[in-house]
């Protein structure tokens, strides 16, 4: 019942396409972006992330991730321009990280992963009513993508990584409220763009995604919190360290990647 996937040598990406056989599929994410592949289209214009109204509800743990839910009833936190044709309502925002710094991201590029990605989830509310609706449309999300890489001290990751603790196990979840993650992006929002999938089960081919060129840096320390985390709940008796919840890079399959100037 549910979702019995995981990032395990049983449960992993490899085997995936079993229960999901979209995983074969044409679009699928993520992929290795190659720089000096990708088309520069002058007609992309720039991203606008509103966020300023944007309320955030909880933090939890849903054994794949540590996860930040939106208020989504409404356009108060949206993402409009660059390659999309609507603006998007922001539902929730999550990470991927590795066990060490050289790889944890889930798209690569030139090859070479980032110690961790930053997923902002937005959809399509102007032509689906749900986001459930939305999550199996072509056009019905768009993830906003940003690296992570190691150096100092993230000034504002720490609002996140201080509450952790109370998120240890699967299925637990705490009151995050007022965190606007504006405080996460780099300072240029330069980005590559792509049409792809969800890079979890159900895998749905619904994603316009926009990666951001500028990563953010935050420290080892900071990103060793994130393996406090557990895949498993706290009535488990095996304790499995959340780390590694990354798909590695999937086939292009002749797609274009486009960057913004
Ligand atoms: N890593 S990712 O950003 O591609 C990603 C974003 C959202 C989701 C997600 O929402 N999964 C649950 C889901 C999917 C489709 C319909 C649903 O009702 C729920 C999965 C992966
Ligand atoms: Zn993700």
């Amino acid at each position: 019942t549910g979702d019995q996937w995981g990032y395990g040598k049983e449960d992993g990406p490899s085997a995936w396409h079993i229960n999901y056989p979209v995983a074969l599929g044409n679009r699928q994410s993520p992929i290795d972006i190659v720089p000096d592949e990708t088309t520069l289209d002058r007609d992309l214009g720039p991203i606008f992330l509103d966020y300023d109204s944007c309320t955030s509800i909880n933090i939890s743990n849903n054994g794949h991730s540590v996860v930040v839910e939106f208020v989504d009833s409404d356009d108060r936190s949206m993402i409009r321009g660059g390659p999309l044709d609507n603006p998007y309502r922001l539902k929730q925002f999550h990470f991927h990280w590795g066990e060490k710094g050289h790889e944890g991201s889930e798209h690569t590029v030139a090859g070479l992963g980032y110690a961790s990605e930053l997923h902002l989830v937005h959809w399509n509310a102007v032509k689906y009513r749900s986001f459930t609706d939305a999550a199996s449309a072509p056009d019905g999300l768009a993830v906003l993508g940003i690296f992570l890489e190691t150096g100092d001290d993230h000034r504002w990751l720490h609002l996140i990584t201080d509450v952790l603790f109370m998120v240890k196990y699967k299925d637990s979840v705490t009151d995050f409220k007022g965190f606007n993650p504006k405080c996460l992006l780099p300072n240029r929002l330069h980005y590559w763009t792509y049409l792809g999938s969800l890079t979890t089960p159900p895998l749905h081919e619904s994603v316009t995604w926009i990666l951001l060129k500028e990563p953010i840096v935050v420290s080892d320390k900071q990103l060793g919190m994130f393996r406090m985390l557990l895949f498993n709940g706290e009535e488990e008796d095996e304790r499995k360290k959340m780390e590694n919840n990354f798909r590695p890079p999937q086939p292009l399959n002749g797609r274009e990647v486009r960057s913004s100037n």
